[in-house]
């Protein structure tokens, strides 16, 4: 069985979207999005000040969390549509996701947090699973697999991350804040390693970020602020 089914990235279209938090007088709208599409392969960064929404978009366009009107249709799949098992097994199927704050488990090595994603289908992992984990470390330059990940540095957990999303070959890589808190050197390595596999695959790369240096890497941009987002235009 491989290991993944990648194939083309799906182009995304979106329509009417809104997501707002609390009832009532307490109801904040939090992203408001008449309409944004997407080509598929391309690689934009979400830019915007902090609170305007950037992580609350990812999360819609991901699948991570449910709009409350609209529609995000990757290809024929509508997200806003599907229930939470629907959307979660669509998101392990199509969506490497690099988190703020990694989301690694601390007490596993690098090795088994990369591998983490495959075991939602396989309880058992053969040989070429494990291949394929070890060769995605050494493509982000992780000397220690069996290290614990909770003793990793902050670069160190980045790498982990990425490999980790990396895993299935996702035909939609997202990352949001991939380079913050990392020095200049480790900035500019995340930021290679996620254009090349995005590059390589073909994948969809949607990264929120701050980083000057990946803006300018990066093809389009959205622009949010106060949840409104302004057509992609091409980067800078
Ligand atoms: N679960 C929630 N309930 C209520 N409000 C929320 C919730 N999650 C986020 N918000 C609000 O939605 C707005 C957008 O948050 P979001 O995290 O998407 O912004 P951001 O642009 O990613 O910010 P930053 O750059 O600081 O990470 C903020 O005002 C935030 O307080």
């Amino acid at each position: 069985m491989p290991i993944s089914a990648s194939s083309e990235a799906p182009p995304l279209t979106v329509h009417d979207l809104r997501l707002v938090y609390g009832r009532g007088r307490d109801a904040t709208t939090v992203l408001d999005v008449p309409a944004l599409s997407i080509a598929a392969g391309a690689q934009l960064s979400v830019s915007g000040p902090s609170g305007s929404g950037k992580t609350s978009l990812l999360h819609v366009l991901t699948g991570i969390e449910r709009p409350t009107t609209g529609l995000i249709c990757w290809g024929s799949v509508d997200l806003a549509t599907l229930g939470e098992g629907a959307r979660d097994a669509w998101r392990r199927r199509n969506v490497g996701l690099v988190f703020q704050d990694f989301h690694l488990a601390p007490q596993l090595s690098a090795l088994e947090n990369v591998l983490l994603p495959l075991r939602f289908d396989h309880w058992r992992l053969g040989a070429a699973q494990r291949d394929r984990a070890q060769d995605l470390l050494d493509a982000v330059g992780l000397a220690e697999p069996k290290r614990r990940a909770g003793v990793l540095s902050r670069g160190e957990q980045q790498r982990v991350a990425i490999a980790r999303a990396l895993i299935r070959d996702p035909r939609i890589l997202a990352a949001d804040e991939p380079t913050a808190s990392l020095d200049a050197e480790n900035r500019a390595v995340v930021a290679d390693l996620l254009l090349a596999a995005a590059r390589r695959s073909g994948a969809t790369l949607l990264v929120v970020t701050h980083d000057a240096a990946l803006l300018g890497r990066l093809g389009s941009v959205i622009r949010i602020a106060n949840g409104s987002v302004a057509p992609v235009e091409a980067a800078a």
